[in-house]
């Protein structure tokens, strides 16, 4: 077994294999080239895996499809193209061993048909990999089991002891090339955690993610068609205080008092980013950045604002438009409404045009009335590419 240095420094390459015929899901084409969400679905698991940290990525693919994927994977260079096997493990293996040249320190092994890869499960396996050469995610099995003889029950299955197995599975390179390298049995394993286990490699089990579900049946496609718009809401308020700094849409303004927040407190960007993550479905900025994370104490807003975009795009789409009302009593926004229309649009990567802000009091009454803070809204809306 390999010796693991420390993990920031290892390199982190991986095999997407995308070799199958997709009988089950009969799509026009084999299913990881059919289009899901607006894209080629090697090409969403392929975004993804780079969003996750992901530097070489290599593809196994059927024979003679080096053009189709060369050209749904174009702007994801450094990839390689592979053919692959009969098998599933017989991909995996072509993949590793293409991939044996550049020896990277640590592999992820994905199939295509699995798109939405979240970048967490991967920072999950790669931290799992400091202590085991192999690592997995998996999900609790939520129905009862049973074990079959044809279409009659055998006996019950121990649902409590059974895991359901996802991919990418993480393993240290030179473990996993050679599991695969030692293999002796029938080429038709159901994954590599069974070759890393096979030839003794301890496999760690790590929080798996329903997103990563594998689109296998018809229904998959037809249920998943993407909806052309999405539309999110944000919603923020942050308390005005002595001593503080006030940043408004990325902007700095001249205020007797600021925003207090963990970071800059920009009140507006954050109902952005909630607007922009809920059009997504990527839940709201809490998650991606909370506050009890000292990594953002005092950080400017529109890091946040740039990284949910991105995570949009991840999943196909643009920002179509955005409306924000700042409400508050004083400073007077319209002065300003230009300047903040402008590096409001900057940060989303849009042109102006896209972009609205406006302001509105609250006639004295409530909190914003009085002067104690400063409300946001936000509507966002994406389009597919
Ligand atoms: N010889 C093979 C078989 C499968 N795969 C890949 O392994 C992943 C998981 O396999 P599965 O979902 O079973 O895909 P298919 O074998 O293509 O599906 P089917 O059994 O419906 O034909 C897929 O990304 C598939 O492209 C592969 O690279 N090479
Ligand atoms: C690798 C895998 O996706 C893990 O769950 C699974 O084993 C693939 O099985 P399939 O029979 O090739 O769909």
């Amino acid at each position: 077994m390999s010796t693991p240095a420390p993990l920031a420094s290892q390199s982190l390459a991986a095999v997407i294999v995308a070799a199958g015929k997709g009988l089950r899901a009969g799509q026009p084409l084999p299913k990881q080239f059919a289009l899901w969400r607006g894209k080629p679905v090697l090409r969403h698991a392929a975004e993804r895996l780079r969003a996750g940290g992901v530097g070489t990525l290599c593809a196994v693919i059927p024979e003679g499809a080096d053009a189709l994927a060369g050209e749904m994977l174009a702007g994801l260079e450094p990839f390689t193209l592979v053919t692959g096997g009969e098998t599933r493990q017989e991909s995996v293996r072509a993949g590793l061993e293409a991939l044996a040249t550049q020896a990277p320190d640590l592999v992820l092994v994905h199939d295509a048909a699995r798109p939405d890869c979240p970048p967490e499960v991967i920072a999950r396996l790669v931290a799992a990999l400091a202590d085991h050469p192999a690592a997995i995610p998996v999900l609790p099995v939520v129905d009862s089991m049973v074990s079959a003889a044809h279409d009659l029950m055998k006996g019950k299955a121990e649902r409590e002891a059974l895991r359901r197995v996802q991919t990418p599975q993480a393993f240290r390179f030179a473990d996993i090339l050679a599991a695969h390298s030692e293999w002796q049995g029938p080429t038709d394993a159901g994954d590599d955690a069974q070759v890393a286990h096979a030839t003794g490699l301890s496999v760690a089990l790590v929080e798996g993610d329903e997103r990563l579900h594998k689109l296998t049946f018809a229904g998959d496609f037809i249920q998943e068609q993407a909806p052309m718009i999405r539309t999110g809401t944000g919603y923020d308020v942050h308390r005005l205080a002595e001593g503080e700094e006030l940043w408004l849409c990325g902007l700095k303004i001249e205020h007797d008092k600021g925003l207090a927040g963990h970071s800059d407190a920009d009140v507006a960007l954050h109902a952005v980013v909630d607007a922009v993550l809920g059009a997504a479905g990527e839940g709201d900025i809490g998650l991606h950045f909370p506050p009890s994370d000292p990594q953002w104490r005092g950080a400017a807003s529109g890091r946040f604002v740039e990284h949910a975009v991105s995570l949009a795009a991840a999943k196909g789409y643009a920002i179509g438009n955005v409306d924000v009302t700042i409400v508050c009593e004083a400073p007077k926004i319209g002065r300003h409404r230009d300047a903040m229309r402008a590096e409001l649009a900057r940060l989303l990567g849009v042109q102006a045009e896209r972009v609205n802000v406006k302001a509105t009091t609250t006639e004295r009454l409530g909190f914003t009335g009085r002067g104690e803070g400063i409300a946001a809204q936000a509507v966002a809306t994406l389009v597919a590419n």
